[in-house]
């Protein structure tokens, strides 16, 4: 019997990924990835999931696993494990023994290619499992702090094969990371305070990709927008996109809200929290929950209570109370309510990924082991993919103006 709805947890998300959805049904016929096994590490949850099966319709047997072990959807993860040729190492509510035990599972599997999400599973296959890593043809990466890593990863020279670096695509950067992560931030801090951002002295660490997505999007909400960054011209760029500018140390005093999203670790430590009001909210949008120093928030506090589901409350000696949201994991992934980057924005980092495990596996194009931006002319493609699917199109260029970008005299001008 068809699935319906109601027992397809997927089928709400497919209705918004429509370059998967042309994917699955332009690969289902030629099963391209046909005999490869790929491993699949990200968030999971419906959207992810759409992007598992696409590689399972394409042909390919795929491992799954978490890149963060709080944000599992259970439904998701079962309904994928009961298809033959897909299976899980994650359930819902893991342990983070438990994460690191199922990734290191995967890996004893040997899977051929490797689509990652922080590079959980290529730092490991590497780092315990070189005679696998050995073996694998390439990989995947899709986000900053995975790309991190493997920079570190090829400045040591220990990459044993080639990865594309997703997230570095203007497909990923301009509207996952910016849009994807700006909406979903603000939506889950204001849904798991249920507090409005309107009117609030929002402090945002870091004005990257994702804090700028964030600090704008939250000025159109009515926040008064502060931007704490250590590069010099991201942070002129945050003044002369109207942000206040300032560094911790004073943003700690003005803050209602804080946000952080710069990939680094200690950003609001000790020092700043003593500073901060009674009441205030802290929050981590960042991919590893070390931004926020908690072990030093800890051993300010005096106790600590859950006054809503989702909310740690510190109590400071003084009476102060510090609202930390989501134990200063993603924000967006990992609270109660979260269900991460609209549906929309992730169709397009997964189509990035998959198209990355296709050129790799498919079209072959030979590359040495090292960290490769992907090819120029995949990025357009699924841009152009997804203008059609939402019905947009672009002007074309017609022969005078190709002409005219490749000419330097310019003979018809007037000066
Ligand atoms: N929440 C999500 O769903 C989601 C989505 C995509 C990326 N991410 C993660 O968000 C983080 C940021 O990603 P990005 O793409 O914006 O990276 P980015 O490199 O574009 O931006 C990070 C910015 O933080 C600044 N920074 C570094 N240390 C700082 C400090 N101590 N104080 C203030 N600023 C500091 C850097 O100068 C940089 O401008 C990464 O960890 C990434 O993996 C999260």
């Amino acid at each position: 019997m068809a699935q319906t709805d109601e027992d397809d947890p997927l089928s709400w998300a497919r209705d918004y990924t429509p370059i998967l959805a042309a994917y699955q049904a332009e690969y289902g016929e030629t099963t391209p990835l046909d005999g490869y096994t790929i491993a699949f590490a990200s968030h999971l949850e419906t959207k992810s999931g759409v992007a598992i099966e696409t590689l399972h319709e394409a042909g390919a047997d795929v491992l799954f696993a978490p890149s963060e072990p709080q944000s599992t959807h259970g439904p998701v993860v079962d309904a994928l494990d009961a298809r033959e040729g897909i299976t899980a190492f994650a359930w819902e509510g893991m342990t983070d023994d438990e994460f690191d035990n199922a990734q290191h599972e995967l890996l004893e599997e040997e899977p051929d290619f490797i689509l990652d999400d922080g590079c959980e599973l290529i730092a490991k296959v590497h780092a315990e499992h070189p005679d696998v890593a050995a073996n694998v043809i390439g990989g995947g990466e899709q986000t900053t702090a995975g790309i991190t890593r493997l920079e570190a990863m090829e400045a040591e020279d220990v990459l044993q094969f080639p990865v594309y670096g997703v997230n570095d695509t203007p497909m990923k950067h301009f509207f996952d990371n910016v849009h994807g992560t700006g909406e979903s931030s603000l939506t889950n801090i204001a849904i798991t305070s249920n507090s409005i951002i309107a009117g609030k002295d929002i402090v945002v660490c870091g004005y990257g990709y994702c804090g700028r997505g964030i600090a704008n999007k939250a000025r159109e909400l009515g926040g008064k927008t502060i931007v704490t960054e250590v590069d010099p011209r991201k942070a002129l760029q945050a003044h002369m996109n109207g942000h206040r500018v300032m560094d911790m140390d004073e943003a700690a005093e003005a803050g209602d809200l804080f946000i952080s999203a710069t990939g680094n670790r200690d950003v609001i430590r000790a020092e700043h929290f003593e500073r901060m009001d009674d009441g205030v909210i802290l929050a981590n949008s960042g991919h590893f929950d070390v931004e926020l120093d908690l072990d030093g928030l800890e051993e300010l506090a005096e106790k600590t209570t859950t006054p809503k589901e989702g909310v740690t409350r510190y109590h400071m000696p003084d009476g102060r109370r510090l609202n930390l949201l989501a134990e200063g994991r993603l924000v967006n992934l990992t609270g109660p309510y979260s269900q991460g980057h609209p549906a929309e924005v992730m169709d397009t980092t997964f189509a990035m990924m998959f198209v990355a495990a296709y050129d790799m596996l498919v079209d072959d194009p030979e590359l040495e082991p090292g960290l490769y931006n992907i090819p120029d002319r995949l990025d357009r493609e699924v841009a152009s993919m997804k203008l059609e699917t939402l019905g947009l199109s672009t002007e074309k260029m017609i022969e005078s103006q190709r002409a005219y970008g490749e000419e330097w005299e310019h003979p018809d001008s007037s000066f």
